[in-house]
């Protein structure tokens, strides 16, 4: 439990996570933006018209994933959660029983729909080149992970804010108690750690975007300019300060503020990954 709350450990997974976000975005940049996937009722799927309300193919791919994803458990982990909390399945196989870490106010807090507005309307028109060619399936199979991927990132600010609280005790909860949600946010916040992020998946980006040649080299540039990359790196870095470290954050104020609601007592559970060994950085 203690390594699951060191903050080394839960940075060293949000670290290996920028991998899985920044080869999600690689993936589906590949096709155009394709706004018919987006577009509620734009492609009809025969059969979903769910309670009356208009759904995009995005959501319906989403949704339908949610069903198999929730039935092997995925969102009984305290790191994941769904889009659709409402909708989903029975499991087939039993549930684990994870060793308390968070707070019970933990399983309350889901930014989806949040996350899923701000992916749609921010992150794609400059992730994906404009226009239409026509791969809807694909380009709605590949949004998916990047919106899970995302999701998890953003939550695990629920992680950071318990580590954060169990050093800080005394100056949480007093801030807490005065309901002084600028103040924890002030608090929480590494400016140094921050741009560390950004610079790093900065130079990722334009690391894993490459190609390469079968000497190892980099492919040589095209017309003279630099090498042609399947992600921009600039656009990577605007994501992680504009969207995905302010949500973060979010997270972590609106978990600090319920802290105290239940006495304290931790009865969540554990995120797997953060009880791996860590290096700083
Ligand atoms: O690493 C931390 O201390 C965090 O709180 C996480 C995080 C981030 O989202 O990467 C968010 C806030 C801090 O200002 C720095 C980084």
């Amino acid at each position: 439990m203690s390594s699951a709350l060191s903050l080394a450990n839960i940075r060293s997974s949000l670290i290996r996570q920028e991998d899985t976000i920044i080869f999600g975005f690689i993936e589906r940049a590949q096709f155009s933006h394709n706004v018919p996937v987006y577009t509620p009722d734009a492609i009809p799927v025969p059969g979903y018209d769910r309670c009356g309300r208009r759904y995009s193919l995005l959501e319906y791919v989403l949704r339908a994933t949610e069903q198999l994803h929730g039935s092997v458990r995925r969102y009984t982990s305290p790191d994941e959660h769904a889009f659709f909390p409402d909708d989903l399945p029975p499991m087939v196989l039993p549930p684990i029983s994870y060793a308390p870490v968070l707070d019970a106010c933990a399983d309350d807090i889901n930014i989806n729909s949040k996350i899923l507005q701000v992916y749609v309307n921010d992150i794609l028109p400059g992730l994906t080149n404009p226009g239409d060619d026509g791969n809807y399936g694909s380009s709605a199979t590949l949004d998916v992970p990047c919106l899970q991927a995302l999701s998890k990132r953003i939550h695990y600010g629920k992680f950071v804010a318990e580590a954060k609280f169990l050093a800080k005790t005394a100056e949480y909860t007093e801030l807490i108690r005065a309901g002084d949600a600028d103040g924890i946010m002030e608090l929480l916040t590494d400016r140094e750690v921050e741009r560390r992020v950004v610079e790093r998946v900065r130079r990722k980006a334009a690391t894993f975007g490459q190609d390469i040649t079968e000497n190892g080299a980099p492919a040589a540039p095209q017309n003279g300019e630099g090498p042609r990359l399947k992600v921009c790196p600039d656009l990577v870095a605007r994501v992680y300060e504009d969207i995905v470290m302010p949500l973060t954050k979010e997270v972590e104020v609106i978990y600090l503020l319920r802290r105290l609601d239940g006495g304290g007592k931790p009865v969540g559970a554990l995120a797997p990954e953060a009880a791996a060994a860590a290096p700083a950085r």
